[in-house]
C-alpha cells in the first residue's frame, strides 16, 4: 500500500508492517562530501542493494520534511547535532525506514541489524544508552513520534533551561540517563580521594534525595555534561522509558523496541578495544587489520575525529579494512599503498599544511576552525608520531569560558575539573584549538552558525565545554551541598530511595469545594456529554487538570460536550434577550454578563450551577491585569506592568459604559449592586483564562466556555486538540489526545505560542522555561525620523504588511522574523540612497534592492545600530540590580521557592523579557562585527571563477555568515 505523502508530494511503496526500504542520511553540503562518507555510502549500496538511498543536505531536506516542519533548519536549534537528532526522528516518524549517520560503514547485509516486527530497532551501548546513529522504524510509529516531539522541545533549550528541565525529570522520577554516568570515577587515586568520593557520593545522594521538595538537583561529576552530550538519549528516556532503572533494554523490550548491543557490532572497534582516535585510524588503514573478520561486527561507526583524520590522510595499506571495503564497493576514495608508515604520512600531511598556510582543495574536508600554530610552551605542535604521542600524553590544556587559561603537564590535579575547568588532551587532533573568545570566530563548518555566546562550546574532541553559567551553578551548588547535607552524609544509602516521592507543592490548596468534581461530572452525563472513563479532572500543581486514569491512546477522544452546555454569545442572547445582547456587542462582554447573571442572579436555579461552582475566583486565577497596585509593583521594570494596567483600565471603561447604556435599560434585571465592577473583572478573568475559540461552520470563530474541557492545563508543546464539530445530530466540542498517555499522566493542551508576559497577563502564571518568549518593540520613533515615510509605508502595504505590523517589531529569543530586518533596513534608508522622490519610482527602487537581505555595508550597520538602540532603550527601563536579582533567583531553587507565587511569576516574566533583549543585543553586536567581513567576502565571491575558491580564500562557510542576516 502506498505510504501517505508527508512532504513534497513524496510517496513510498511499502508493505504493511514492514520497515520501508529507505535509507536516510544527512551531510550538510552537497558539494563537499569527504571520501570516507562516500565510502560509507558505497557500503550501503553494496549491503543494502534493494534500499533507496535518501542522502540529504540542508537544501534537499526541505523536500522531505512534513509540511509543518519545512521551515525548521539548523538555525532552529542551538547546535547542528541537535538539529540532525531531531531530523532523523522527524523523517522516521513520517516515512519510516533506516537512519544512518554519514560515517557508518556497513560490513554485512543491513537486514542483519534490523528486527522487522519491532516498533523501533537500534543499538544500545552498555545497556544504558540507546544510540541514535542507526535507527530503523516503520512509518508513523507512536514511539518515534513522541521521541521526535520531545527532542524538538529539549533540542532548542538553552543550557540553563535544559538544566531546569533535567531537574524536573528527576522530580518526576525519571532518570534521564538511567543512572548511567552518574558515578564519579575516582579509581586509581590515593586513599584520600577514596574517602572524598565516599563523602561526596553520600552528600550528593542526600541533597538529591530532596529533589521532589526542593527541585534542586546536583548533577554528580560529569553527569550534566553527559546529559548535554546525549540530549537525544535524554529525550528517549523521558518519553519512552519514562522510569528509573539501569538497563534500558529490559525497559524498552515490552514497548516493542528492539536493541542490539552496539559493542558487539558497530561500536566494537572503538569502544570494546578502548582505543583512541589514532589507534582506531591506524587499525583501519594499516595492515594490522588484515585478518580482522568484518561480517560479525556488521558495521563500523566512526566518530567525527576518526572521519577527520581519515580524510586528512586519505590512503590505506593493501589488506587493511578501508582498502578491503573500497575494493568491495568498487570505487577508490583512498589511495591504496602496498606499505605505508602512518607516522610519515601524518607528519607529511600536517607539516606541509604548516608550510603552505593555504586554503585546502576541494577534495579535502570543508574548512573547520583553524588557528595559527600555537606558541604556548608545552604545546606539542602539529607533528604527531608515537614518540611524541607518548611525550605529549601528559599535556593538558585547561579551558574555561575565557579560553585557554592554563597549560599543565599532568592530569593529576582533577580538582580543577570540579572547580570548573575541563581537562582535555591535546592529542591527537593537535591542529585545532578553540579561540580565546567567540568574537571574530569563524563558523566551524558549512551549515553551522558560529557558536553563539550562550551555547556550550565544542572543544577539540567535538565535546562540549561546560558553559560558564553551569560552572557557577556547580560551584554554588557545591557550597550549598556542604552546608546543607554534611549532617546527612552518614545516612546509609539503603535508606535513600532512588527517586523522590512527589512533585513540588501545588499552587492551589487541594481540598475544598472547588475540588469536588462529581456534581459537575453527573451534570455533564445527564446532559449528554461524554467523558471517557479513562480520564477525569484531578488536582495538580497547576490547579485542577485533566488526568489519564489508565492508558489513553494517541488520537483518542477524551470528551464530547454538546453545545447546550457551552457558554457563548448565543447562550447569553437566549438567557438575557437580544435587547441586551445586541448584534454589535462583543462576545466577551456578552458572556461576562451571562456569567454574572447565572452565578449571582439565578444562583442555584442556574442550569450551569454545577459548573459555576467550580470556577475559580479572581485571586485564584491571578491574571496580572487583576493585580492590585501594590502587586503590580512586583512587575516594575517589565513591559507587562504597563500592559496589565492598560488592560484593566480598558475593562473598567467598558464596564462604566455598559452601566450607562445597556444595563441602564433594565435596572430591575441588572441591578448595579449585583453587576459590580469586581464581578465584571472576575468574569473577564474567567473568560480570558479559560475560553476557547471554536469554529463550527464557515461563519467564523466563536468564543466559548466549555465545561470539563476548560480544565485542561497548558503545555506549549502539546498537540492535543479541542475542536467544534457539526454533525447531523447537533454541534458539540471535542477534546482529543495528541499522543499516548500513561496512567496518572496529566493531559495538556497548548494555549498557543504565548510568551510569559501573555501567560501572566491572561492566565495568571508564567513558565520558568518558555521558548516562546518575545518582546514587542515599537518603531514609533524610527518612523518619525525616517525619510520618505509615506512612500515607504505604501510600499510595505503593497507588499502585504499592514499598518499594525509596520508599527513594531517582535524580537524572539532564537529567531528573527524575516520582516524584522526588512523593516529596519527600510527605515534607515535615506532619500539619497533611494535616490528618487516619486512614489512609483520609490516602489521600483525598493523592489530592486531586495531588502530581505543585506543591501550595503553602511545600510546594514545603520539598521543593526538602530536595533541595538531600540533594545538598549527597553533594557534601560529594567534596572541592572533587578535583572541580576531575577537571574540569581531563577538559578537558586531554594530562594525561588521561598518567594510568593506572584513574585515567582513576576521574576520569571521579567527575566524572560531581559533574556530575549540581552540575547538579541549580543547577537546584534556580533553581526555588526561581521558586517564588513560579509560584504568583503561577498565581493570577492562575485569575482571568483570557481565558486568557493579565490586568491582571497573565501571560506566555505561564507553562506553561513550570510545566513545570519537572513533568518526567518
Ligand atoms: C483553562 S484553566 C485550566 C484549569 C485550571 N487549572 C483550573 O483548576 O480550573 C487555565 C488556568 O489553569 C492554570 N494553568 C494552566 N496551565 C498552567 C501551567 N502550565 N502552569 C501553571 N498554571 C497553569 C492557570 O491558573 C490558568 O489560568
Amino acid at each position: 500500500a502506498p505510504l501517505s505523502a508527508k512532504g513534497g508530494g513524496v510517496s513510498e511503496p511499502t508493505h504493511a508492517n514492514q520497515i520501508p526500504k529507505l535509507i536516510w542520511s544527512f551531510w550538510h553540503s552537497e558539494a563537499l562530501v569527504p571520501g570516507v562518507v562516500r565510502l560509507a555510502q558505497g557500503t550501503w549500496k553494496h549491503f543494502a542493494p534493494d534500499y533507496q538511498l535518501r542522502l540529504l543536505n540542508e537544501q534537499s531536506v526541505k523536500e522531505y520534511l512534513p509540511a509543518g516542519e519545512r521551515d525548521v533548519s539548523p538555525d532552529s536549534f542551538f547546535t547542528l547535532s541537535a538539529y540532525t537528532d531531531w531530523l532523523r526522528l522527524s523523517l522516521l516518524a513520517s516515512y519510516g525506514g533506516i537512519w544512518m549517520d554519514s560515517t557508518l560503514l556497513l560490513t554485512a547485509p543491513v537486514d542483519s541489524l534490523l528486527n522487522q516486527t519491532a516498533h523501533l530497532s537500534g543499538l544500545h551501548l552498555e545497556a544504558a544508552l540507546f544510540e541514535s546513529y542507526f535507527l530503523a522504524a516503520r512509518p508513523e510509529e507512536d514511539i518515534v513520534q513522541r521521541w521526535r516531539d520531545e527532542m524538538w522541545r529539549i533540542g532548542r533549550m538553552a543550557d540553563k533551561d535544559y538544566d531546569v528541565h533535567l531537574t524536573r525529570l528527576k522530580t518526576r522520577g525519571i532518570e534521564p540517563l538511567n543512572g548511567h554516568m552518574s558515578e564519579c570515577d575516582w579509581r586509581d587515586r590515593s586513599p584520600v580521594h577514596e574517602v572524598a568520593h565516599w563523602i561526596l557520593h553520600r552528600a550528593v545522594a542526600a541533597v538529591n534525595f530532596f529533589v521532589g521538595y526542593t527541585s534542586f538537583y546536583l548533577h554528580p561529576c560529569g553527569q550534566h555534561y553527559w546529559m548535554w552530550y546525549y540530549r537525544v538519549c535524554v529525550a528517549f528516556n523521558a518519553v519512552v522509558v519514562s522510569a528509573d532503572g539501569s538497563d534500558i533494554t529490559q525497559l524498552a523490550a515490552p514497548m516493542g523496541i528492539h536493541m542490539t548491543d552496539s559493542e558487539r557490532t558497530l561500536n566494537r572497534i572503538a569502544v570494546s578495544f578502548g582505543w583512541d582516535t589514532t589507534q582506531i585510524v591506524r587499525f583501519l588503514i594499516t595492515r594490522s587489520s588484515e585478518d580482522f573478520q568484518l561480517t560479525p561486527i556488521r558495521g563500523i561507526k566512526l566518530r567525527s575525529k576518526e572521519r577527520n583524520m581519515l580524510t586528512e590522510l586519505s590512503f590505506c595499506e593493501t589488506g587493511s579494512i578501508i582498502c578491503r571495503l573500497q575494493a568491495l564497493v568498487g570505487d577508490r576514495f583512498f589511495e591504496e599503498r602496498a606499505s605505508a608508515s602512518l607516522e610519515a604520512a601524518v607528519e607529511k600531511t600536517y607539516s606541509s599544511r604548516q608550510r603552505q598556510q593555504q586554503p585546502r582543495q576541494a577534495t579535502t574536508l570543508p574548512q573547520r576552525r583553524r588557528s595559527q600554530p600555537p606558541t604556548e610552551p608545552g604545546y606539542q605542535g602539529y607533528k604527531v608520531n608515537d614518540e611524541e604521542i607518548e611525550k605529549a600524553k601528559p599535556v593538558v590544556v585547561l579551558t574555561s569560558d575565557k579560553g585557554i587559561t592554563k597549560v599543565e603537564t599532568d592530569y593529576s590535579d582533577l580538582a580543577h575539573q570540579a572547580s570548573g575547568f575541563r581537562a582535555r588532551s591535546l592529542l591527537p587532533t593537535l591542529s585545532e584549538r578553540p579561540p580565546a573568545t567567540t568574537e571574530g570566530y569563524q563558523s566551524s563548518a558549512p551549515g553551522r552558525e558560529a557558536p553563539r555566546p550562550w551555547e556550550p562550546k565544542m572543544d577539540v574532541d567535538g565535546k562540549t565545554q561546560v558553559p560558564a553559567p553551569c560552572l557557577e551553578m556547580r560551584a554554588e551548588r557545591a557550597l550549598l551541598l556542604l552546608t546543607v547535607s554534611l549532617p546527612l552524609v552518614f545516612v546509609p544509602e539503603v535508606f535513600l530511595p532512588r527517586h523522590a516521592p512527589s512533585r513540588v507543592g501545588p499552587r492551589w490548596s487541594q481540598g475544598g469545594a472547588r475540588f469536588e468534581i462529581e456534581p459537575m461530572e453527573l451534570w455533564l452525563f445527564e446532559n449528554g456529554a461524554r467523558v471517557s472513563s479513562k480520564a477525569s479532572v484531578g488536582p495538580g500543581s497547576e490547579g485542577r487538570g485533566v488526568w489519564a486514569k489508565q492508558t489513553i491512546a494517541a488520537g483518542e477522544e477524551i470528551a464530547r460536550v454538546p453545545i447546550k452546555l457551552v457558554l457563548s454569545k448565543e447562550s447569553a442572547a437566549s438567557a438575557l434577550g437580544s435587547d441586551i445582547i445586541s448584534e454589535d456587542m462583543g462576545e466577551y462582554t456578552a458572556i461576562a454578563l451571562q456569567l454574572i447573571h447565572e452565578r449571582y442572579v439565578l444562583q442555584d436555579a442556574s442550569f450551569w450551577q454545577p459548573y459555576l461552582d467550580l470556577l475559580p475566583d479572581t485571586a485564584e486565577i491571578g491574571s496580572s491585569f487583576t493585580w492590585s497596585e501594590e502587586d503590580l509593583e512586583l512587575l516594575s521594570g517589565s513591559l507587562i506592568q504597563n500592559i496589565s494596567s492598560f488592560l484593566r483600565e480598558k475593562i473598567q471603561d467598558e464596564y462604566r459604559s455598559l452601566c450607562e447604556t445597556t444595563l441602564a435599560k433594565d435596572p430591575a434585571s441588572f441591578p448595579l449592586d449585583v453587576f459590580t465592577l469586581p464581578r465584571y473583572i472576575w468574569a473577564y478573568a474567567v473568560l480570558l483564562s479559560r475560553s476557547f475559540r471554536l469554529r463550527f461552520d464557515r461563519k467564523g470563530e466563536k468564543i466559548a466556555l466549555v465545561p470539563f474541557v476548560d480544565f485542561i492545563n497548558h503545555d506549549p508543546e502539546s498537540k492535543a486538540y479541542v475542536a467544534g464539530v457539526t454533525e447531523a445530530a447537533g454541534r458539540y466540542v471535542m477534546l482529543k489526545t495528541d499522543r499516548k498517555y500513561g496512567p496518572k499522566e496529566q493531559v495538556f493542551d497548548s494555549y498557543g505560542r504565548r510568551s510569559n508576559d501573555e501567560l501572566l497577563l491572561l492566565y495568571g502564571f508564567s513558565l520558568e522555561t518558555n521558548v516562546h518568549n518575545y518582546v514587542e518593540i515599537p518603531l514609533t520613533e524610527l518612523w518619525e525620523c525616517t525619510e520618505l515615510a509615506e512612500p515607504k509605508r505604501s510600499w510595505l502595504a503593497v507588499n502585504g504588511i499592514d499598518q499594525d505590523e509596520m508599527q513594531s517589531i517582535f524580537l524572539y529569543r532564537g529567531r528573527w522574523p524575516k520582516e524584522m530586518m526588512l523593516l529596519l533596513r527600510l527605515l534607515v534608508l535615506t532619500r539619497e540612497e533611494i535616490g528618487v522622490r516619486r512614489e512609483y519610482a520609490v516602489h521600483k527602487t525598493l523592489k530592486d534592492m531586495d531588502l530581505a537581505t543585506p543591501v550595503a555595508p553602511d545600510v546594514e550597520e545603520r539598521a543593526l545600530k538602530a536595533l541595538r538602540k531600540l533594545i538598549a532603550e527597553v533594557l534601560s527601563k529594567c534596572p541592572v540590580q533587578l535583572r541580576e536579582r531575577d537571574a540569581k533567583l531563577l538559578r537558586d531553587r531554594l530562594a525561588f521557592e521561598a518567594l510568593s507565587r506572584k513574585e515567582q511569576y513576576a521574576a520569571s516574566a521579567r527575566h524572560g523579557e531581559v533574556d530575549v533583549l540581552e540575547t538579541n543585543r549580543l547577537r546584534v553586536n556580533r553581526l555588526l562585527h561581521h558586517v564588513p567581513f560579509v560584504f568583503r567576502r561577498r565581493d570577492a565571491r562575485k569575482q571568483q571563477v570557481v565558486p568557493g575558491f579565490s586568491a582571497d580564500s573565501v571560506p566555505q562557510d561564507f553562506d553561513v555568515f550570510l545566513k545570519e542576516f537572513e533568518m526567518d
